[in-house]
């Protein structure tokens, strides 16, 4: 079996990993612009060859894990490459602009829209890591689109490395994703940028960031070049779910400001019941 993985970062090197551990008999191929990531790539065993995207013509899988404006171009480009057997499928955070872009390919039944929701803040093959996707979701979009015999393939693939799935229409997908990790994000991003305007000594965030500002951070340290694109093609719903979360905020501070302190007491209390959610997930 051919694999080819265009992008060899995080996402398409943990990918790489895993792949390789449940099919050894496969080749992996990667495909990056960024020779340097190629180079790690190798040397770190996530790819048994350096190659070209025209290599893609006769790999039994494509995937490609590349940031989510640069998909547009380059999932068009690895259709117009395979044969009628290689299923490709992609990875980027979004899926309405990504299955648009492919809806009128004439090998749009060689193409499966996924998204692993799974991942971490850091960048590149050096930050891939074995396992990844063992035991987390993946969201699959238009399979009906997905030729049978190639969904099944895909499926199994998905299964080895110990995904569960899950379908969803690309709107619905982009909708949810918004608030389930495109606002943690921002959120993120926001809160390290308070910090950093008000405390100018780096000795002082170092000292006093406990586990508790380390977790809730943690996700500004993410890549601009992956995340810029993200917020430009689910721009709508980020403002939209922006909204409500300021909204939140400034409820939060007007409850303090005219000390209403039971109120505050039943809006944390109403929300521990995330609480419960996740356990009941981590089960
Ligand atoms: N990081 C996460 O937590 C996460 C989780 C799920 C999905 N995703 C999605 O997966 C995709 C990849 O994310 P990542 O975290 O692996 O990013 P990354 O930056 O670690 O890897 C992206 C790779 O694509 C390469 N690349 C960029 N332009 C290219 C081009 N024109 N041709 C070939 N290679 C090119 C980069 O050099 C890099 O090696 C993104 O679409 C992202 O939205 C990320
Ligand atoms: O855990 C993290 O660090 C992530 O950012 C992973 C995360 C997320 O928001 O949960 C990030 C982007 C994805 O598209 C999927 C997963």
């Amino acid at each position: 079996m051919k694999i080819y993985i265009v992008g060899i970062g995080l996402i398409g090197g943990s990918m790489g990993m895993d792949i390789k551990t449940v099919y050894p008999e496969v080749t992996v191929y990667g495909v990056d612009s960024n020779e340097n990531h190629l180079q790690q790539a190798l040397a770190l065993g996530v790819i048994d060859v350096a190659s070209e995207l025209e290599g893609v013509s006769d790999a039994d899988f494509v995937i490609v894990s590349v940031p989510v404006d640069v998909a547009l171009t380059v999932l068009p480009k690895v259709l117009d490459l395979i044969g009628e057997n290689t299923i490709v499928f992609e990875v980027g955070s979004t899926k309405a602009p990504i299955c648009e872009a492919v809806a009128n390919h004439p090998r749009r039944r060689n193409f499966i829209a996924t998204h692993p929701i799974a991942g971490t803040e850091f960048s590149g093959p050096s930050a891939a890591i074995a396992g990844l996707f063992q035991g987390k979701t993946n969201i699959i979009c238009e399979v009906e689109r997905t030729a049978f015999k190639l969904q099944e393939k895909a499926l199994d693939l998905f299964k080895a490395i110990g995904m569960r799935i899950r379908y969803m229409e690309p709107k619905s997908h982009d909708k949810h994703i918004a608030y389930m990790s495109h606002l943690s994000h921002i959120s993120s991003f926001m809160l390290g940028k308070t910090v950093l305007n008000k405390e100018k000594h780096e000795q002082d965030i170092f000292d006093m960031a406990g586990s508790g500002f380390e977790s809730t951070v943690r996700l500004a340290k993410s890549s601009p070049a992956m995340w810029t694109p993200i917020f430009k093609q689910n721009r709508k719903q980020v403002v939209k779910t922006l909204d409500e979360y300021i909204s939140n905020l400034t409820h939060f501070k007007d409850l303090l400001v005219s000390e209403d302190y039971d109120a505050i007491y039943e809006e944390m209390e109403s929300v521990n019941k995330i609480k419960e959610i996740l356990n009941g997930m981590l089960k």
